[in-house]
Order: structure tokens, then sequence, then C-alpha cells
């Protein structure tokens, strides 16, 4: 007859029977407020705000309703923003001309952002595909195809218009090559390089989530795709390539992008590159779904839960547009 049997050496439960212990054994997964940056959407009306129809609770918003929002949001531990510009009236063109212009939306916003909120720090989105008429990420030749040379040079004359109008932070998602070298050197140009800091989206997969993201922004491509920049979904050799490129050329934090379906590229990129902080995005399509997965206390647990699971992956810092959420669920916690 087998005897029942605990075998002392093989008993694991003793470590996490109390609320304090369950903590100890999830080493470097806390939230806390710097662990997580709020993407904005950015209208060129001052004054509208629109809702997003495919993310619930998400909104679009002129700078003067932008503010007050922001003012909440710091009061309850906001830390910082990446800032997305929208332009509706003003014309796209090949070159993306209202990238930078005076009239951007974030160009504008960003001295009195600067001005109004002193502790928040700002990140901008560069990407070309807001303000082009093809909505590619680059400039393309007259066949069509991208133009790597005049796409990069662009990509860093907007980083740099971002970096003299206050941006802290100049976060390129473009993925086209060298730009993150590019970049740095159109700061140094200008003795910005040690109050400008690069994130790279160095790691920026082809994903289908990026969908309510594009009906916000209206930036999806008129024709083709983004595969020959963005990286393949099943490419972890890419993205470690990505990764070191970047690395090499001055980026000062990298990105994995999207978040949830590629925590095993967060671990790969953290154990290649141990000590640049190393930011996820958890983006549009995830937020549509854990948004829609049940009551708001199912979702308010699921959030916790999957924040958790990127830090444990080996994320610093989390861009969400649960920020508010988060924000109130870790004072609750206090
Ligand atoms: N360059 C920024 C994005 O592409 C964001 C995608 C998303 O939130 O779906
Ligand atoms: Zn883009
Ligand atoms: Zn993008």
């Amino acid at each position: 007859m087998s005897q029942l049997y605990v075998s002392a050496e093989h008993v694991l439960q003793g470590g996490y029977h109390h609320a304090t212990l369950r903590r100890l054994q999830e080493p470097n997964t806390t939230i806390e407020p710097h662990n997580i940056m709020y993407p904005v959407f950015l209208l060129e009306d001052d004054n509208a705000k629109q809702e997003v129809a495919s993310m619930p609770n998400v909104y679009r918003y002129g700078i003067n309703e932008l503010i007050p929002v922001l003012k909440d949001l710091v009061a309850k531990g906001l830390k910082s923003i990446l800032i997305f510009g929208i332009i509706e009236t003003l014309p796209k063109d090949p070159t993306g001309s209202h990238a930078d212009s005076a009239q951007n939306p974030v160009i504008r916003a960003l001295p009195r952002l600067r001005a109004e909120l002193p502790s928040l720090l700002l990140a901008c989105d560069v990407c070309l595909c807001p303000y082009t008429s093809h909505g590619h990420c680059g400039l393309l030749t007259d066949s069509g195809a991208i133009d790597h040379a005049a796409s990069v040079k662009r990509i860093a004359e907007v980083a740099l218009a971002y970096a003299l109008a206050g941006a802290q932070i100049v976060a390129p998602s473009d993925m086209m090559d060298n730009r993150i070298k590019a970049i740095k050197e159109a700061l140094v140009s200008v003795k910005l390089q040690n109050q400008v800091s690069l994130l790279s989206y160095s790691c920026k997969f082809a994903s289908s989530m990026y969908g309510p993201f594009r009906d916000t922004m209206k930036s999806s491509p008129m024709s083709g795709d983004r595969k020959c920049y963005q990286l393949p979904p099943g490419a972890a050799a890419l993205a470690a390539r990505a990764a070191a490129r970047d690395v090499a050329e001055g980026a000062d934090f990298l990105m994995v992008k999207p978040g949830l379906p590629y925590l095993d590229i967060v671990r790969q990129t953290k154990d290649q590159f141990p000590n640049h902080p190393l930011f996820i995005y958890q983006v549009s399509g995830e937020y549509a779904m854990i948004s829609r997965s049940g009551e708001s206390e199912d979702v308010s647990t699921m959030l916790m839960e999957v924040l958790t699971c990127m830090r444990r992956a080996g994320a610093d810092c989390i861009i969400t547009y649960f920020a508010p959420l988060v924000l109130s669920m870790i004072s609750a916690n206090k």
C-alpha cells in the first residue's frame, strides 16, 4: 500500500502562505508611478475633445482640454506622457511637412506643457505616418519603395524640432534603419544630447494589434503595409540585431512593442542589454481586449496581472492607455 507522504524538502507552500511573503516572492515586479508612461493624442484644434470609438475611455484632446486632465493625473502621481500629434485640417503631403511645422500641435503644445506641468516628463513619438499623404512611416521613392537616406534625414529633422520645442525624450517609432545615429548626431549638433533622451522603438513588430490606434490617428498606409520596416512577428533574431544596432547607435532606452504576446522578446532584450532601461508598449489592440474582458473589477485584476508579468519579463516602464486606472489602483493599495 502506498504511503501518503509529505517530503519535507519539497514543500514550497511554506514560502508564500501570507500576502507579505507573496510580495517577497515577486522581486522587481512592483508597479510604481515611474514604471508607467501615458500615451496621449493631441489634436490640432486646441479646444476639441473627441471620443475614440474603438478605445473605451480614451479621448483625443486639444491642448486646452488636455492640460487640466494632465494636471489632475499629475496630482494622482502621473510621471510621464508620450505625445502623438494628429492633424485634421492641415494638409498631409509626401514629405510630412506638418510633422515639424510651426502649426504642428505637438510643437505648439510643448512649451505650454513644460511651463504648466514642470514635473511631468515629456516624450514625443517621432514618425512621419500621421503627416504623410501616403501614410508610410518614411519617405518613398518614385517607384513607391522606402527612400532610406531621405527618410532618416527627415526623421532626424522632426526629432530635432521636437527636442528644440521642449521634448525631454524623443521616441522614433518609424523603424527606419540608422535613424538612431542620425537623431543622436542632430541632438549633438545643437548641444542637446545631455538634455534629451533617445527612446528607440527598437523591437517594433508588424502587428495586427495596432488597429484601434490607426483609426484614432488616421495613419494607415494608403497602399501597401509596413512589413518592409516593422519586424516579422516570429523574428526573435532580428529583434536582437535591431536592439544591438540601436544600442551601438546611441539609444538611451529600448522598447518592445506590442507587449503581451512578445514577453519572450522583453526577456531576451533585457538579458541582452541589462544596463539599458527597457520599455514595453501595451498597444491599442491589447487595451481593447482587456477593456472588454468583463466587469470593471475583473478588468482591474486582469490588468494588474498583465502589468506584473510585463515587469517580471524585464520591462522597466510600461506605456499604457490604462495609466489613469493604474494610478488610481496604486493609490487605493497604499
Ligand atoms: N507608433 C505608435 C503606435 O504605433 C501605437 C500602436 C498602438 O497603440 O496600437
Ligand atoms: Zn509611423
Ligand atoms: Zn507607430
